[in-house]
């Protein structure tokens, strides 16, 4: 017996374990307790306490009779709010007297003891049948120990404690015998699953025979335990495969040995494998020579719990019940990285599967479910993004991609600065508007090149379903997540650029919810940080997601996402810009697909004739012939049908290059060839400068919702009848009503335009007036055919004739006045293409014109500004079809009268 040990200690009660002699174990004290446990053992000159386990209510204080005396050997003060202390057991105490000198309430007892020595025998035989009573359980116990696969390594510490009691140099002749025999039996008894009130009994014995009696029956009847559930789990193992059982001991070995190496056993921790995978360790005790490893890799796992990991990286535990898939899920799941405040709904989800029979269909949804959450990169980011934007290599990225758009380059810098400086992903959406193949996709896409982020891109086109963006509840029949949450499954990265596509297609107001107020949700950097689509119903952080978004026009993009957005406009291209697209990107693109080389590697002098030459007089003859359109993706496909011609020419030419008289392979595409190779050409035959001039056709100009510009021709007619106008054309409210203001005007204003003798007659009483604008297939809509039709109307009535190479847009009012319209650059470039020599447009409409129009277009146009109806006639009839005093006269009149 140590005489050390004062007879009066500090008490430390032990809530939910029992500290038995020569056992290492730590002991958490909160802070007051720590405080007052400290202050005791600096005025003492010792280092002992004694630990008492608790039995009842611990408020009670309600502490078992005997404890046991411990040696503090370490202070752990690095948790904020708790103080753990590294204690060894000495020997067993009995409590004679608790009381109190300090006066604060949650200060520690102090008590006063009697020490308990074991009682010993010197009966050498004795002693003999104690050792080998232990040796023979502490065999049993390892090889049980290795028959459930228990790596032998981690049960090196106690073969080495055991392999003492044959080791002839440590026989155990002295008088200390029989208290490291008892050292023996309870490391063992500690590495067993044995109970509080098992270990309770121990502790209160004193007599080694007792003792050693007491430890061989409980570790006895654990080992039958064990026996029992190794029996049960190979029968479950049968229908385990391979992969599964690996998985499974690999998470014991792992509880049992965090850090993978020998000599750091947690024997609490061994106890997990007695059977109960659900009994998990609370505390640990381990031998004192290798506390300050297994506390430093505990400072490394709190660290990981910190950032939300869970205990020992395994949340999800498998279980004897669980099949393949499910240990496979577990796994997935351990590995997703998911954050904290979802792992309650996923454990829920994963007791719901464990109690539904595998055949029943909701075991599939559940499944579904999880397996859709462990898919999902909620912590996995592609290490490779740039963390801050390089301009520089965003320019060069845009300029390697892209011909021209010069100014729209200059906005997407500027807007990657904003990033860079602001080194987030929360300012505005970029959005980019313009007629179809004017390079928005292409554009995004060279952004997530020069950001080094995984591209993808969500199509909106025609999407009327709210749970298309946001998922369908799980309640549904065959529900599955939005289209954000499965492309982050496809991109499996949480911070991708995602392109929403045709933002301007949504289609609004159905029944089945609002798919543009879903897309508030996403697109507003305040909020998509808790994104939570109805399948999921767990919030899933967007905000590292870069949203790039396109449309053909602003004008049916929802205004509240509009206004989330930095709209970029990109214009159609002129003629030259086209060229020049194609000789630097569109061919040598198609060459490469088509595995030609550039002739710019191989000139034709060179001899090696494996590839394909369009001279500019092709080009342009392509463009202006065989594509109508603002972007260059028509010309892109007729560039490759050219090439895919001229591969055949030199495949065949390959073939018969043996023959003497073969043709050789001719890489010059000639103009003449054009029409064998593409058929003939669907326009450009017949120009606006061969139709014939008639009153009551007039050229206006329109600009399509998919942001094309284009010519719109428009005829009047009138027959006999009672003053009625027909509209026809597939002609939307809108542009119905323009007419009717057009006709309006045209009644109003009839006697000064000479269409009645007097300004008392009514005109078209006995006729009716019938507008017609052709391609009636195709719906129309809009104000900007005002002036035109009003012209029409004139024209047909004054029976003078508008040259049809005039074109001319505006939306006019019931007084005349024209006002501004859209689309101009895309109008005045489609009027040019057709052959339009004259463009009439409203005044205010200079600037666009001014901005947006090359000089080469401006210089072959004759564009007149107009403010009112009367100088748009002015501008088209040479002879004057009134006077100016006269319509002024006339306005006033009216205005009188008014
Ligand atoms: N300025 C340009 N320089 C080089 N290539 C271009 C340019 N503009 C368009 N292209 C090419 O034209 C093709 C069509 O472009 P893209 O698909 O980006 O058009 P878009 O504007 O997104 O059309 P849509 O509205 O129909 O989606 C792509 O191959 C693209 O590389």
């Amino acid at each position: 017996m140590d005489d050390r040990i004062p007879t009066t200690l500090p008490l430390v009660p032990l809530y939910d374990k029992v500290l038995l002699p020569s056992i290492v174990t730590k002991v958490s004290l909160d802070g007051y307790q720590a405080r007052s446990l400290s202050r005791k053992l600096e005025n003492s000159n010792h280092t002992f306490i004694l630990c008492v386990p608790l039995i009842n209510n611990p408020l009670d204080g309600d502490f078992y009779h005997t404890g046991c005396v411990a040696n503090v050997l370490d202070v752990d003060t690095s948790m904020p709010d708790n103080v753990v202390f590294l204690v060894q057991g000495v020997c067993r105490a009995q409590i004679q007297d608790i009381h109190s000198q300090d006066v604060e309430e949650t200060s520690l007892m102090d008590s006063t003891v009697e020490l308990k020595q074991t009682r010993d025998t010197n009966n050498k035989n004795d002693q003999t049948v104690w050792i080998k009573t232990i040796q023979q359980l502490g065999k049993d116990f390892i090889n049980k120990m290795q028959m459930i696969g228990v790596a032998s390594s981690v049960l090196v510490p106690f073969k080495k404690r055991l392999a003492l009691l044959d080791d002839p140099s440590h026989a155990i002749t002295d008088s200390s015998s029989s208290a490291k025999i008892l050292d023996l039996a309870h490391f063992l008894l500690c590495m067993t699953d044995a109970s509080f009130g098992e270990k309770l009994a121990v502790l209160s014995l004193t007599d080694c025979n007792a003792i050693v009696h007491e430890i061989q029956t409980i570790v006895t009847r654990h080992m039958q335990i064990l026996n029992e559930s190794k029996q049960m789990q190979q029968s479950c193992e049968e229908k385990l495969d391979k992969k599964r059982r690996e998985f499974y001991l690999r998470q014991q070995t792992h509880v049992i040995a965090p850090s993978g190496h020998t000599d750091t056993v947690s024997l609490d921790n061994l106890s997990l494998l007695s059977c109960s995978s659900s009994s998990l360790p609370q505390k640990t005790t381990v031998p004192s020579s290798q506390y300050k490893q297994q506390q430093k890799q505990q400072q490394h796992q709190q660290q990981h719990n910190d950032n939300g990991d869970d205990d020992n990286g395994c949340l999800f535990m498998p279980t004897q019940g669980d099949d393949e898939d499910v240990v496979d899920l577990k796994n997935q799941l351990n590995n997703a990285g998911l954050p904290s405040h979802i792992q309650s709904t996923i454990k829920r989800d994963l007791a719901r599967l464990s109690k539904i029979p595998g055949s029943a269909p909701e075991s599939v949804l559940v499944r579904t479910y999880l397996e859709w959450i462990a898919d999902l990169p909620w912590r996995k980011s592609l290490a490779s993004a740039r963390p801050a934007v390089e301009i520089s290599v965003a320019k060069q990225q845009l300029d390697a991609d892209h011909f021209g758009l010069d100014q729209v380059k200059r906005r997407i810098l500027e807007y990657l600065s904003v990033l860079k400086i602001k080194k987030d992903t929360s300012s505005p959406i970029l959005c980019f508007v313009g007629p179809p193949g004017v390079g928005k996709t292409s554009l995004s896409n060279s952004i997530a090149k020069a950001l080094q982020r995984k591209f993808h891109r969500i199509a909106l086109g025609g999407v009327r379903d709210e749970a298309e963006i946001r998922g369908h509840r799980r309640t549904y029949v065959g529900a599955l997540p939005g289209s954000i949450i499965n492309g982050l499954r496809k991109c499996g990265v949480n911070n991708p650029l995602f392109l929403l596509d045709e933002i301007d297609k949504l289609v609004q107001g159905t029944h089945q919810g609002d798919p543009a107020s879903a897309l508030l949700e996403v697109l507003d950097p305040a909020q998509n940080n808790a994104f939570t689509d109805h399948f999921l119903n767990v919030p899933f952080d967007l905000s590292n997601v870069l949203f790039v978004a396109t449309a053909n026009s602003v004008d049916t993009i929802p205004g509240p996402l509009l206004d989330r957005m930095e709209v970029i406009h990109l214009d159609g291209y002129t003629l030259d810009e086209k060229l020049d697209i194609a000789r630097s990107y569109l061919i040598p693109k198609q060459l490469n697909a088509h595995g030609f080389t550039s002739p710019h590697n191989h000139p034709v002098s060179s001899g090696k004739n494996d590839s394909v030459v369009f001279s500019d007089q092709v080009l342009s003859h392509l463009i202006e012939n065989y594509t109508m359109e603002s972007g260059v993706r028509s010309l892109n496909r007729t560039v490759a049908a050219v090439c895919r011609y001229k591969c055949r020419e030199y495949a065949d030419h390959l073939e018969s290059n043996h023959l003497k008289d073969s043709a050789p392979y001719d890489p010059v595409v000639r103009h003449q060839d054009i029409s064998t190779i593409l058929g003939m050409a669907p326009f450009g035959n017949e120009t606006l400068a061969d139709s014939i001039d008639t009153p009551g056709i007039v050229t206006g100009l329109a600009y399509s919702q998919s942001g094309c510009g284009g010519i719109l021709p428009i005829e009047a007619n009138q027959m006999p009848g009672r003053g009625m106008l027909h509209l026809t054309g597939s002609l939307g409210d809108v542009i119905k009503e323009s007419a009717h203001i057009a006709v309006s005007w045209v009644k109003a204003n009839a006697y000064v335009l000479k269409l009645t003798e007097s300004q008392r007659q009514v005109l078209l009483s006995d006729m009716d007036l019938h507008l017609h604008l052709p391609n009636g297939a195709v719906p129309k809509d809009g104000p900007s055919a005002g002036v035109a039709m009003a012209v029409c109307i004139i024209s047909l009535l004054s029976g003078k004739a508008i040259p049809r190479t005039t074109a001319m847009t505006g939306e006019i009012t019931l007084r005349g006045q024209v006002r501004p319209v859209g689309g101009i650059k895309e109008k005045v470039l489609a009027a040019h293409r057709a052959g339009v020599n004259k463009v009439i447009l409203p005044a205010i409409n200079e600037r666009d014109v001014v901005q947006d129009i090359p000089d080469k277009i401006k210089n072959d146009l004759t564009i007149v500004y107009c403010r009112t109806l009367w100088e748009v006639l002015e501008s088209l009839f040479d002879e004057k079809l009134i006077q100016d005093s006269e319509a002024l006269h006339c306005q006033a009149q009216y205005a009188s009268r008014l």
